[in-house]
């Protein structure tokens, strides 16, 4: 049963935000290669791990992670709204993970953003064209979980997809790499803020509107050095991309929630959607890395990765 790994930064500013041509291109064509890929790994099941930022999920009800067993898209920026086609193997995931000593929790209606949606829309060409389990990974919502947790959830996974009907699975992972956006933290946030963050379900499209040209302006800031903005720390995802690729996933169990912050800004976190698709991969037998694209693109906030990786014994 062959397994594969595909995992990309994602930025909602792709499209609004133009870098030098050279750098569209060059991300263009990693786009171009991690599509060719899955086109050849024809899966028949993708789960797909990513974060959200305060779109789907507030500290209403803020889980470490959680599976879908349905799932909309709310269209942010200009990512596409709509249904998933979550695949029935999302109950089966959730059960098994849950017997396997790990606390995920289960959506019948969860809610996604750009991170679920612009993976798919890029890779896939829409919401709805690959059965798909949707896997919330929280990289932003503070106190997060030890980084090590979601290294085991995606343990679990890993094992437990070798029990799926599904016979070839892609573990897509969505996030990363350093970048500091800015999006909101409770901690010493404003009353109208805090608000926000707690319960923020359906922003006016005034209000959503104002909150994207803030991100998209951040990104202009960032690329012209006029930010005050953490910066993308390029040497940080080359050493996270070379542990990945090393299949050195236990390390991260040393890595410190506040370390990544310093190091990397707030939204480094979402490399966990990286770790667990790489430790679902790991679990189903040693991988290598076959596909390593990395660029700093400021304008789009985002340290810029694009992987793939195979079976050792493929
Ligand atoms: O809209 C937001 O709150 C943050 C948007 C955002 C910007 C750059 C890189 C990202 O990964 C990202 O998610
Ligand atoms: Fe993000």
């Amino acid at each position: 049963m062959p397994v594969a790994v595909c995992a990309l930064s994602h930025s909602p500013l792709i499209g609004f935000n133009q870098p030098a041509k050279a750098v569209e291109e060059r991300v263009e064509k990693a786009f171009d290669h991690a599509r060719r890929f899955i086109a050849g790994f024809e899966p028949d099941l993708v789960v797909l791990f990513a974060p959200d930022h305060y779109n789907g999920f507030f500290y209403d009800m803020m889980p470490p992670f959680c599976i879908g067993t349905r799932a909309t898209a709310l269209g942010d920026y200009d990512t596409p709204a709509g249904e998933l086609s979550v695949a029935g193997s999302a109950r089966t995931l959730a059960k098994d993970v849950l017997a396997a000593g790990i606390d995920v929790a289960l959506s019948e209606r969860m809610y996604v953003d750009h991170g679920f949606s612009q993976p798919l829309q890029l890779l896939f060409g829409g919401l709805d064209r690959v059965p798909v389990v949707p896997v919330f990974i929280n990289s932003v919502a503070a106190p997060l979980c030890p980084v090590g947790r979601v290294r085991q959830l995606g343990t679990a996974i890993g094992h437990a997809s070798a029990h799926l009907d599904e016979q070839r699975v892609l573990f897509l992972g969505s996030g990363g790499l350093s970048h500091d956006p800015p999006v909101p933290q409770l901690e010493n946030a404003t009353e109208e803020v805090a608000a926000r963050l707690i319960d923020g379900r359906n922003p006016t499209p005034e209000e959503r509107a104002r909150r994207q040209a803030r991100v998209i302006a951040s990104g202009l800031d960032l690329a012209a050095g006029t930010s005050s903005m953490q910066p993308i720390n390029p040497e940080w995802d080359q050493q996270f991309l070379d542990v990945v690729s090393a299949g050195e996933l236990r390390l991260v169990d040393g890595w410190s929630t506040e370390w990544f912050a310093e190091q990397a800004g707030h939204s480094s976190h979402e490399v966990r959607t990286w770790v667990a698709a790489y430790a679902a991969m790991a679990a189903r037998g040693k991988y290598v890395m076959n596909y390593r694209f990395y660029e700093p693109v400021p304008e789009w906030v985002a340290g810029f990765a694009v992987t793939t990786a195979v079976s050792a014994d493929a």
